[in-house]
Parts: C-alpha cells; sequence; structure tokens
C-alpha cells in the first residue's frame, strides 16, 4: 500500500522480512572474516540506528560499538558538504572498524567517513551498507558488506528520512514517481 511523506508518495519496496534475513547473513559473514579479531562497529547517525541495531544483535562474537554523526542531505538532495556533528570518542588505533550505514548513495559521507578513521590509523576499515545505489556511487572506496543493490530512486523508512520524516517506518519504501 502506498503512504504519503510529507509532500510525497512512496511505495512498499523492501519488506521487514527480507531486511532481517539479509543482516542474518551478513552477520555470520563478518563473523567469519573476523578470523578471531574483536571488531568496533561504528554507526553513522542518524539514519543507521535501525541497521546498527539488528546487525549487532544478530553478531555473535565479541565486539565494542560507538557512533559519529554526520549529515550532508536536504530533502531528497545531497548538499555534497558533509558536516561532522558527532566525533568519534573511541581509540581505534590498530583494531579493525566495521563502519555500518544505512545507505552509500554519492558517496560523500564515506569519503568523509574514511578520512575521518584513515588518521587514526586502524588496522583495517570495513564498510557496511544496508543500500548501495550502485548508478549514484562514484568513488573508489571498496565496500565489503552490502545488503540490497538498489536503483536510484529516494527511499524512505527503516532509519531513513524524507526531510527528518519516515525514520521509525519498519520497513523501506521507493519514492513513486
Ligand atoms: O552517499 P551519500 O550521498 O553521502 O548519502 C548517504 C548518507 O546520507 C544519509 O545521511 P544524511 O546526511 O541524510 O543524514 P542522516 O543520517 O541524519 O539522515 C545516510 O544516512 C548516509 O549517511
Ligand atoms: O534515498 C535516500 N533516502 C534517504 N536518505 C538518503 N540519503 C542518501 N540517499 C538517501
Amino acid at each position: 500500500m502506498e503512504i504519503q511523506v510529507l509532500d510525497k508518495t512512496f511505495v512498499p519496496f523492501i519488506s521487514a522480512e527480507r531486511i532481517q534475513n539479509r543482516l542474518e547473513e551478513i552477520a555470520t559473514q563478518i563473523e567469519r572474516d573476523m578470523q578471531g579479531d574483536i571488531p568496533v562497529f561504528i554507526g553513522v547517525l542518524n539514519g543507521s540506528f535501525m541497521v546498527f541495531s539488528d546487525l549487532i544483535k544478530k553478531y555473535k562474537g565479541d565486539c565494542e560499538m560507538s557512533f559519529v554523526k554526520m549529515a550532508s542531505y536536504i530533502g531528497t538532495q545531497s548538499s555534497n558538504q558533509v558536516n561532522q556533528l558527532l566525533g568519534l570518542d573511541i581509540d581505534v588505533t590498530d583494531r579493525t572498524v566495521v563502519i555500518i550505514e544505512d545507505i552509500v548513495d554519492t558517496g560523500n559521507t564515506l569519503v568523509a567517513l574514511k578520512k575521518l578513521f584513515d588518521q587514526q590509523r586502524p588496522k583495517q576499515v570495513k564498510i557496511c551498507t544496508l543500500c548501495l545505489k550502485p548508478e549514484a556511487y562514484k568513488k573508489d572506496i571498496p565496500l565489503d558488506y552490502v545488503a540490497f543493490e538498489i536503483e536510484n530512486k529516494f527511499i524512505v523508512g527503516y532509519g531513513m528520512d524524507y526531510d527528518k520524516f519516515g525514520r521509525n517506518i519498519p520497513e523501506i519504501y521507493q519514492i513513486k514517481e
């Protein structure tokens, strides 16, 4: 069923069940790749709060976690300027960092995050994202874990907003054009 968020109409896109199934697979994949390392999971606020919570509940190994807060979107458009609103409060020197994003779109946020983390000389930085828009992403930072590759259309729900609204919707909706 269609939903309305502010002035835009959205149609159902990825169900809550499909999200949980993919997160189960990705948690298992990360566990396998850690090979004894204790990762530091970093959630990128605001958008990643739901995927972060669900993914780390499915991760069975030892881990640490923290958050950073970045913002760049106005409505449905990237402003191309990524502002860091909350910085890193954990020492990641020589640690394996797993950055958890809700979506990689233009990749502007990812470039800013990579710069922030590389300054701290971690052992490695892995990138995990719930959604990736391959047509929009033109940066060369490799993505390690991608739950869904999607077309280049605006989405909302499961943490992601349209102009601050829609984050609390438990599944993902796509804009109706
Ligand atoms: O690849 P990009 O084009 O940079 O887009 C991806 C970023 O955009 C969203 O954040 P936003 O800046 O909207 O802040 P929010 O997390 O508070 O919604 C999303 O959570 C990603 O962090
Ligand atoms: O499609 C999107 N929806 C919500 N937030 C976003 N941030 C980048 N792309 C998107």
